[in-house]
């Protein structure tokens, strides 16, 4: 199988490193000097017991990615914008798979006409230390469902095994995006502000007193969800994870723009709509866009 992977990050190297021991793999990175790297030296994964490099292509020619079986979009959710025609180009038969956390993609998926998309959540921690080198700091799943048309068509990609990289398939995407999206919204602008390792939080009681907090007043605007069974999924994550720092940790140490529109945004529209406050949440969105501010200026 033939997969091209947009964007060459920390989760666009993860997935190269990995599938391109098995598949045929492009990347398709925003640089040349990058590209170059890439095609020079492989893609390097240090895991926890041990590091490998996977020889892939990499390219920046948008007309190959006509030549892929499957796209999987590995940018951060405010890069879409400017990818949006590019993906448009790509042609209607190919299965496109969109890994980006939050839910602001699902307005822009929406308009594109691919007959198979794919919408993931990522449960792995992972993080570029050089432009071909990616730490697989956690362990994780990553959860597959369709936005639209038939999943089967990625079954390759499905019915591969490997110990460190697995995927699990599931029929409603609302709900793992929907979760994941709680994940996000507790770990990752905590860790941003507290400038901790995922696992901090839940190893410092005064911290994980604030993750409870949060927690709390996020799910009373999701009475849907079992709030027992979502607080443990997060609790699991940020233990798996526990040696990674968040992609907006990553972030905000970087000085760039984070995600917190498309995950704590996103929430706090919500809770506009449903006339409910949430004091916390609009302090930790504040912070974060404060911290964001900061660093752009
Ligand atoms: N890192 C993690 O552990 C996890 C991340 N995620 C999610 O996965 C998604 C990707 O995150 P992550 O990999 O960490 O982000 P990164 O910031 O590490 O990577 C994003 C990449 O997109 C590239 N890019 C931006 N615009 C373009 C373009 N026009 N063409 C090609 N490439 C482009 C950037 O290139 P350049 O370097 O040139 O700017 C960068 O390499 C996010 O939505 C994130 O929330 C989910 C779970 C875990
Ligand atoms: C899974 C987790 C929390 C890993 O750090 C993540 O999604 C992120 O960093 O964005």
């Amino acid at each position: 199988m033939r997969i091209g992977i947009l964007g060459a990050g920390s989760i666009g190297l993860l997935f190269a490193s990995y599938l391109g021991k098995q598949f045929d793999v492009t990347l398709f990175p925003r640089r040349h000097e990058q590209m170059d790297l890439i095609n020079e030296k492989g893609v390097t994964i240090e895991t926890l017991d041990s590091t490998f490099t996977t020889r892939v292509r990499a390219t920046l020619d948008k007309n190959e990615f006509n030549k892929q079986e499957l796209i999987i979009i590995a940018v951060k959710q405010y890069h879409l914008e400017n990818i949006q025609a590019d993906i448009t180009n790509i042609h209607n038969e190919i299965p496109l798979l969109f890994l980006q956390n939050g839910k602001s993609h699902l307005k822009l998926i929406n308009h594109l006409e691919h007959e198979s998309i794919i919408v993931g959540s990522i449960e792995h921690g992972a993080l570029k230390i050089n432009e071909t080198t990616v730490v697989h700091n956690g362990i994780g799943l990553t959860k597959l469902a369709p936005y639209r048309g038939e999943i089967n068509r990625i079954s390759p990609l499905l019915n591969w095994h490997c110990e460190y990289f697995q995927f699990k398939t599931y029929l409603d995407y609302k709900e793992i995006l929907l979760k994941k999206l709680l994940v996000n919204a507790i770990i990752n602008p905590l860790t941003a502000i507290l400038k901790v390792k995922n696992g901090e939080l839940i190893k410092n009681t005064f911290f994980m007193q604030i993750f409870h907090d949060l927690y709390n007043e996020i799910i009373q605007l999701f009475p849907e969800l079992d709030s027992k069974i979502v607080l443990n999924e997060i609790i699991r994550i940020c233990r798996n994870t526990e040696n990674n720092e968040s992609s907006m940790l990553k972030d905000i140490t970087l000085q760039r723009k984070t995600e917190i529109d498309a995950i704590v945004g996103y929430i706090l529209e919500l809770a506009k709509e449903k006339n409910v406050q949430l004091p916390l949440t609009n302090m930790v969105y504040g912070m974060i866009k404060g911290m964001e501010k900061r660093g752009i200026e």
